[in-house]
């Protein structure tokens, strides 16, 4: 038997090593908890381990072997079904910094939008067929008054367009009538678990079918009387889920959008200015509701696609600058989107991006790099090189960043700078790069001392709404984190935004304030 002195000590070292290997973790640089804190911490631990056991141990007929983190489009209905993901929904979330405008609307919602228009048409290219229905996708676009199509049904002739609600109503009945219509509509505007983990299940793939997502809602997002209330929807849901503030990308990549008069002549600056009334409205609504500062506000990251060349991206960094010359509250920084693995290298449009930030001096303005970077398994490819290039180019927060974890050095520079990453679990899921939460290296980033916001990236393709999915993957995957964490990823996404500093210290004490309020109806449900 080992004398108890001797396992004393043991016991004061093995301690001692893990609250040093912690120690660069968030929930243990800060303060220490509160009471209510470490009594609210306790109960959620409490029901995640209660749950381990009981909901993720049982059977169902169609969801084999569940487990908590597991792949989220197979897991979500039990997720659902917990009492955890009840309390998270309440949980004040902070700032949502990392998602793409044109994918954050359920896809249900935005065609309910759309048949409330005449002008909105759709096409199929090819003549839909029972066994072509999957892969066939529906062009949609608003057309001028003298262009209405009299056609009543998407079988009369492919490439002509139809109104949207006849092609709806008219849907073929060996296709399912105009249910059949919805879903497939649906479905062209999202993933599904079959396509994430069958048919489409390789990041070339899934990229694919993720892309395609985009094309379809495009035709109805760029229509001006849909664009408004889809900002609005997506506002609002995000307050409902806790999120006081977003920080959406928006592409830019079209020069226009379609007007009520179904004519092209829809500028970026009309869209900015849709963006700021509704942003106003929602601000309104709070205040009527009593909760003025649920909604602090949006700003966009101006985006383009990087797939243009380097002259073409001349024209986006002017746009963008003129843009923040009139609306220098709405445009918090630049970024360029699309597949890393596939597109163009941060180092392609290098000449470009410096002569960006000489031109916005010479303008005074300041709009800083808010680079996607690193969303790739490659170990040295060019998409995993973005890294030393965001990083060299001062980009402010990295987006994904999920090769960062190879990188030491690179690491030890997001510390020190706290240059913020934006995590995107159930993204970084379904598009392949990862097989289940467990798998995820953001424990490793966190323990490295890397400030970190969750994000939910594209919720409308992926069905996580709100943040609250995305929190939830990430509590159940790890035994270390706990209350106290996901307080502080929901206070850093509001420190590392790009809210001027008068207007992040209201909405931190909102948060502070809101949090209390949450801890204590959490500690309650233990007592
Ligand atoms: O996770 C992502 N990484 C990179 N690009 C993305 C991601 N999600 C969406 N987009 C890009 O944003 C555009 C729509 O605004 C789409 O073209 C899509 O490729």
């Amino acid at each position: 038997m080992t004398n108890s002195a001797e396992l004393d000590k043991y016991h004061a070292e093995r301690e001692a090593l893990i609250a040093e290997d912690r120690a660069l973790r968030r929930d243990h640089t800060r303060h220490a908890p509160s009471d209510a804190e470490a009594r609210a911490d306790q109960v959620i631990r409490n029901i995640r381990a209660e749950e381990a056991a009981t909901i993720w141990k049982a059977e169902y007929p169609d969801i084999l072997h569940p487990f908590p983190g597991m792949e989220f489009l197979n897991g979500r209905s039990i997720i659902m079904k917990t009492k955890l993901f009840k309390i998270l929904h309440k949980m004040p979330k902070g700032a949502l910094l990392h998602s793409h405008l044109d994918a954050t609307v359920n896809a249900a919602h935005l065609l309910k939008f759309a048949l409330e228009h005449p002008a909105l048409h759709v096409k199929v290219p090819t003549t839909l067929t029972t066994a072509s229905l999957k892969s066939i996708l529906p062009v949609f676009q608003a057309l001028p008054k003298e262009e209405y199509s009299s056609l009543t049904s998407l079988s009369d002739s492919p490439d002509q367009w139809v109104p949207l609600t006849s092609a709806r109503n008219n849907f073929p009945q060996e296709f399912g009538g105009p249910e059949g219509f919805d879903n497939w509509v649906i479905s062209s505007m999202t993933i599904n678990p079959n396509e994430a983990y069958g048919t489409h299940n390789t990041i070339t793939k899934i990229w694919e079918k993720f892309t395609s997502t985009f094309v379809v809602s495009t035709g109805l997002i760029r229509f001006a009387p849909i664009f408004r209330p889809y900002i609005k929807e997506f506002f609002l849901t995000s307050v409902d889920d806790g999120i006081s503030y977003v920080e959406p990308r928006v592409n830019f990549l079209y020069k226009g959008m379609y007007g009520a008069d179904g004519k092209h002549t829809v500028t970026h600056r009309d869209v900015l200015k849709m963006f700021d009334e509704v942003c106003n409205e929602v601000k309104e609504q709070m205040k009527a509701e009593g909760r003025e500062h649920a909604f602090i506000g949006a700003r966009i990251i101006y985006s383009t696609i990087r797939f243009m060349t380097p002259e073409e991206l001349v024209w986006y960094t002017e746009d963008c600058i003129a843009l923040k010359k009139e609306f220098p509250h709405l445009i918090a920084g630049f970024d360029l989107v699309g597949d890393e693995n596939e597109l163009k290298p941060l180092m392609y449009y290098l000449d470009v991006l410096l002569k960006f930030k000489e031109r916005q001096k010479e303008e005074g303005v300041d709009i800083p790099f808010i680079f996607h970077a690193g969303e790739t398994l490659g170990d040295g490819t060019e998409a995993d090189k973005n890294l030393y290039d965001a990083i060299l180019l001062g980009t402010k927060r990295i987006g994904h960043g999920f090769s960062l974890v190879k990188h030491p050095k690179l690491m030890e520079i997001c510390r020190e700078r706290e240059i913020a990453i934006e995590v995107c679990p159930i993204s970084n899921e379904i598009l392949r790069l990862t097989s289940s939460m467990p798998m995820h290296p953001l424990p490793i980033v966190l323990n490295h001392g890397v400030p970190v916001a969750l994000c939910s990236d594209d919720p409308s393709v992926f069905g996580n709404m709100g943040l609250t999915f995305d929190f939830f993957q990430v509590f159940v995957s790890s035994e270390v984190t706990g209350l106290i964490q996901l307080g502080e990823l929901a206070r850093d996404s509001l420190k590392y935004s790009t809210l001027d500093e008068e207007t992040k210290k209201l909405a931190i004490e909102e948060w502070e304030k809101r949090w209390a309020g949450f801890v204590e109806e959490v500690a309650g449900l233990g007592a």
